[in-house]
């Protein structure tokens, strides 16, 4: 299957010259053209109507008082939720979805990241890994959202969401390979820890895949990746050419590209640039924000003054809600009805902002009560967190116990922990390597890099830990080596 950047190059170049009209078309002209100032073929003002007619504000009345609107004429966008923090249904219309065999399968993946979050944090702090990143504390906002949309449809991470890869079927030996950079990681060794990618499970990797050009042999790897919000523009070029794809194919199935992101990133200009282009082009992507009151050190307060994220979706002309992120269902209903409006007639965004708590440090490399009090943190870990309140719906619902919340934490505990201690046991990936998947044979350059390297390798052995490496010094065996 074609990932979503090539469908988007492949299918413009072999559409008709029709469908490369309609694809370059603004969908917001069609609802211009029952505009019907627009439709009489022209853009000026009707005399004494009362309607705007400018170009730029086609709904907008005239009106003669001077007034400036400000932010507080405006209520905050309320809170979507299903069940309250201690996990009592407060919406009446609410009934479960799936079955509670699902419901415990959604608990126990809920549990398996903070269980591994809190091994890898320690693993960090120990040294046997660089560097590590939990999800504490947001873990529904991710299996949630996750549960309820098609395992094709192609989701962009920002790096807080192991629960999205656990959900859609990473398995353990994947999540350690990555994290101890050994020789079975898909992306090969070459990112920081929590940089996941998984193309099988169309979570972005390898989006590009081999275009060979000459000799370059561009592998564009797609993994989760620091830079912030750039997953943003590529989710809504994705969705993009899936809308195309559909256009040229009526049997296609229909798909919707996913974006999650930080309120943190939603300062970054690819985040404008990412609503704007799906807005005017009717991307059918669902954005989902997390907002857990914290980027890094910088609390919301000083990172935005208008109703949070979910008021810039309004903004932008994107149907958008504000749900509880520490309520599963709540998370679980809005993603649903977000898929299926996305998908409507030519497909549009949809943004879903959802309200959680960072619980943890933002990382490993920080230390938050520099700057948050100890007790805001105990106080939200005690008031509220997503995992307790699923239990609590589920002890409720007569489907779950401490017996089987404890022996659920003991396997998952040993599963984990057996994964760890084989992925950490494992080679590296061979020390050649680096040197490929740029181009499609070594340039000269290259090869004299590599044999410089090697003969380092040889003179200081005991400085470099080379039988930890699959293959040792002899990947670098052979002409290329050897020049
Ligand atoms: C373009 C860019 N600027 C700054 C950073 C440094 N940085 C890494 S994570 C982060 C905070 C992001 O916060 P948010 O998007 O709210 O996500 P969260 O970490 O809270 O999940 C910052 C500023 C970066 N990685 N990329
Ligand atoms: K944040």
């Amino acid at each position: 299957m074609l990932n979503p950047l090539q469908m988007s190059s492949r299918v413009l170049q072999r559409a008709s010259p029709s469908l490369r009209r309609l694809a370059a078309s603004r969908k917001p002209c069609l609802s211009v053209v029952s505009n019907p100032i627009r439709t009489a073929g022209s853009l000026s003002q009707r005399p004494n109507s009362g309607f705007v007619s400018f170009p730029g504000a086609l709904k907008s009345s005239f009106t003669s008082s001077l007034k400036f609107e400000t932010p507080d004429s405006y209520t905050a966008l309320p809170t979507y939720r299903v069940v309250d923090q201690d996990g009592q249904v407060v919406d009446p219309s609410f009934s479960p979805d799936i079955a509670d065999e699902a419901v415990i399968k959604l608990y126990k993946d809920m549990l398996f990241i903070s269980i591994m979050d809190l091994i890898m944090f320690d693993a960090q702090r120990q040294g046997r890994i660089s560097f590590y990143m939990v999800s504490a504390g947001e873990e529904a906002v991710s299996v949630g959202t996750s549960s309820v949309l098609d395992k094709e449809d192609v989701v962009f991470c920002q790096y807080r969401e192991q629960g999205i890869f656990k959900e859609r079927g990473f398995t353990t030996e994947q999540f350690m390979s990555q994290l101890f950079a050994n020789k079975n990681d898909s992306g090969r060794g070459r990112n920081m820890p929590i940089h996941y990618g998984c193309k099988p499970l169309n979570i972005v990797s390898a989006l590009g895949s081999r275009v060979a050009t000459n000799r370059l042999t561009l592998v564009v790897k797609h993994t989760v990746s620091s830079p912030l919000a750039t997953q943003l523009p590529q989710a809504s070029g994705a969705a993009y050419a899936l809308k195309l794809q559909r256009l040229q194919d009526p049997n296609a199935k229909p798909r919707v590209a996913v974006a999650f992101f930080g309120e943190g990133a939603a300062s970054e200009g690819d985040f404008h640039a990412a609503l704007n282009i799906a807005a005017t082009r009717s991307c059918p992507v669902v954005f989902i924000c997390r907002n857990n009151g914290y980027a890094i050190s910088t609390p919301t307060l000083d990172q935005y003054r208008g109703d949070g994220i979910a008021s810039r979706g309004i903004g932008y002309g994107i149907d958008t809600i504000r749900i509880d992120g520490n309520d599963i269902w709540a998370v679980r209903e809005a993603t649903k009805k977000a898929r299926e409006m996305a998908l409507q007639g030519g497909g549009k965004p949809v943004l879903i902002e959802a309200m959680t708590y960072r619980v943890s440090h933002h990382s490993t490399s920080d230390d938050s009560f520099a700057y948050r009090a100890r007790v805001e943190v105990e106080d939200w870990k005690r008031r509220d967190n997503p995992l307790t309140r699923l239990r609590k719906w589920m002890e409720a619902k007569g489907c779950w116990d401490e017996t089987m919340e404890k022996e659920t934490r003991a396997s998952l505990r040993r599963e984990i922990l057996k994964a760890f201690a084989e992925a950490e046991r494992e080679k590296k990936p061979p020390i050649s390597s680096m040197f490929e998947d740029v181009y499609e044979e070594l340039t000269d350059d290259l090869k004299e890099q590599m044999g410089q390297l090697r003969a380092m390798l040889e003179a200081y052995p005991e400085e470099y830990d080379i039988g930890s490496y699959d293959g040792g010094i002899d990947s670098l065996e052979g002409e290329m080596g050897r020049r």
